[in-house]
């Protein structure tokens, strides 16, 4: 039997691993294997992606449409092996991935034939003002887009979603667009019960790689000092596209808390039990190139260590 592909697009930050993350907890029995590609050297993603389902592969320090796309093949040639096989694939692209290029990667006869793309889901936030749909990168994530989700419905604005979806029909007039209240979608809309295998698609030219964004890692094996985190996040906020990293405060020792900043919003929240043989302190910081340099980032967060 193929093993329909479900690829997740969208920008940095938008909700795309929470909208998996959701998918996964409701999988209602279904065998779901996940790829995760997050393009810094460490993948913040796939530590975040809930356990229910049939096994994260994480893709880090590269992005899939380009430098990762044969370890993209190769991860899915290894999943199509495992026994049992999963019944679904959900592969959740870096939010600076041209999925025009993933599409055309699984395009290749074999993949098409056993794990064909079935849907293509563009998550998109509408808190951010309906402009941002012009980048051209966006533009690009919602043009091979089958359903378009509104993630941040909550902290948009009144009218903002309104005015999202008007700028989304105007790109897009046949996908269809739901709202993803925290994630929420109808995994079988997702996942649509049917026999037809999905056509091929065309993607459209290949487009030169441009580099727009880089990632700087920062770790170490100390706690933090919140109110100095928050400062410096207040100094860096301007500089950077997304953060998120997962660290202990000296304020609450023993707990691993998930650092979150996107769309300008910075939020912290408990996590997990931090996975053995980490650092207690690892955050990822993506900025447009040049924008931000690594002695800055580097003397900044070494301020947050808190004093023994
Ligand atoms: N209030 C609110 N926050 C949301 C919603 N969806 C996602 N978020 C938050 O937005 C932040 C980014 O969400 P992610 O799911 O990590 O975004 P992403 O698209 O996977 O991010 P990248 O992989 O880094 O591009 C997190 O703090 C989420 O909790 C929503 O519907 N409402």
């Amino acid at each position: 039997m193929p093993v329909p592909i479900l690829l997740v697009t969208g920008f940095l930050g938008a909700g795309k691993t929470t909208v998996v993350n959701h998918l996964l907890a409701h999988a209602e029995g279904r065998r779901i294997a996940a790829v995760v590609n997050d393009f810094g050297a460490i993948n913040i993603d796939a530590e975040l992606i809930a356990d229910a389902s049939d096994g994260v592969v994480s893709l880090a320090n590269g992005c899939i449409c380009c430098s990762l796309e044969g370890d993209l093949l190769r991860t899915l040639s290894t999943l199509l092996r495992r026994d049992p096989r999963p019944e679904y694939i959900v592969i959740e692209t870096s939010g600076v991935a041209d999925p025009a290029d993933i599409v055309r990667n699984l395009m290749d006869p074999v993949i098409l034939r056993e794990a064909p793309l079935e849907t293509v889901l563009c998550v998109i936030d509408a808190a951010t003002p309906a402009a941002a749909l012009d980048d051209a990168l966006q533009r690009s994530q919602l043009r091979v887009a089958d359903i378009v989700a509104l993630s941040k419905l909550d902290l948009a604005g009144e009218g903002a979603g309104a005015r999202m979806r008007e700028a989304i029909r105007a790109q897009r007039v046949l996908a269809v667009v739901v709202d993803a209240r925290h994630g929420e979608i109808p995994s079988a809309l997702l996942f649509p019960a049917s026999d037809r295998a999905p056509a091929p698609r065309e993607p459209g030219p290949k487009r030169p790689a441009e580099e727009r964004f880089e990632t700087l890692s920062w770790t170490s094996d100390h706690q933090l000092s919140l109110p100095r985190l928050q400062q410096v996040i207040g100094k860096l906020a301007p500089k950077l596209a997304r953060a998120k990293g997962l660290f202990e405060t000296v304020e609450q020792p023993g707990r691993q808390m998930v650092f979150q900043f996107a769309g300008g919003r910075a939020t912290l929240a408990p996590g997990d039990a931090p996975a053995p043989g980490m650092p207690r302190a690892r955050i990822v910081f993506i900025a447009e190139l040049g924008v931000l340099a690594k002695a800055e980032l580097d003397a900044l967060m070494d301020g947050c260590i808190a004093s023994p």
